[in-house]
């Protein structure tokens, strides 16, 4: 199974303090599937995000990712698997600001080992593909937001990730430029990545072939289409 969750409770803060964010979730994802997450302010969706991208552990239960589980690995281990396997895009495009959009989008290729020429060829063969290379010497703070939005899946796609994860990515644009993101996120899909995005929107959540409803972080439903 390319994504698996056994029993997966995550729990912050401790004593008095404690908020159970997932409650025993059990869930298989397999390569190339298209996900929506819906459910309410607070029932676990960021977290559950959060832990299949390995940006966070489960207090109990087991994680495996490509067979492999996550639960056991240290952190540096935890930010090579993240490095290799997982691409996130955010509400609020956590983009480097005061960094052009051409540094933006080389970011996660300078972990990898390839030449500045190898990388630089990769970056401008996204940025054409995504319409923005007229833009890569512009700081990524001078531009609107479908345009910042652009930079983040370009960002994604240039890592060349099987997992993509976005947690509301049209959640601060307009409905045309949200719209234009499910289509990109879409493609991506279409070109075998698995795709998991959280929306409180049933209209991008239609993008998606499978939806998993989450309530008081336990998974209420999990339909596919049709
Ligand atoms: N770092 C943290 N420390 C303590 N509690 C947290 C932390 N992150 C999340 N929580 C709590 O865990 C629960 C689930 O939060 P989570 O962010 O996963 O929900 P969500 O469904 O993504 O919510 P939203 O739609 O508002 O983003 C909430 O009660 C939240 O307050």
């Amino acid at each position: 199974m390319f994504i698996e969750l056994q029993n997966v409770t995550k729990i912050y803060g401790k004593d008095e303090y404690a908020t159970k964010a997932l409650s025993q979730v059990s869930l298989q994802i397999e390569r190339g599937e298209f996900i929506s997450i819906m459910g309410p302010s607070g029932s676990g969706k960021s977290t559950l995000l959060n832990i299949i991208g390995c940006m966070d552990v489960p207090t109990e239960g087991v994680y495996r990712l490509e067979g492999e589980d996550v639960t056991r690995l240290n952190d540096r281990q935890l930010s090579d698997i993240r490095n290799k396997k997982v691409s996130f895009i955010f509400q609020q495009f956590a983009l480097m600001t005061n960094f052009t959009v051409f540094e933006n989008v080389e970011l996660p290729l300078l972990k990898r080992n390839m030449s500045k020429k190898e990388r630089r060829e990769k970056v401008e063969y996204y940025l054409n593909k995504l319409g923005i290379f007229h833009l890569r010497q512009k700081n990524v703070s001078k531009l609107s937001g479908g345009q910042k939005q652009r930079v983040a899946i370009a960002r994604a796609m240039v890592a060349e990730t099987n997992i993509v994860l976005a947690d509301e990515p049209t959640g601060s644009l307009d409905r045309q430029n949200g719209e234009k993101v499910m289509e990109l996120l879409q493609q991506m899909n279409e070109e075998g990545k698995c795709i998991i995005v959280i929306t409180h929107d049933e209209k991008i959540a239609s993008y998606a072939n499978r939806m998993i409803y989450l309530s008081d972080g336990c998974i209420q439903l999990d339909k596919g289409k049709g």
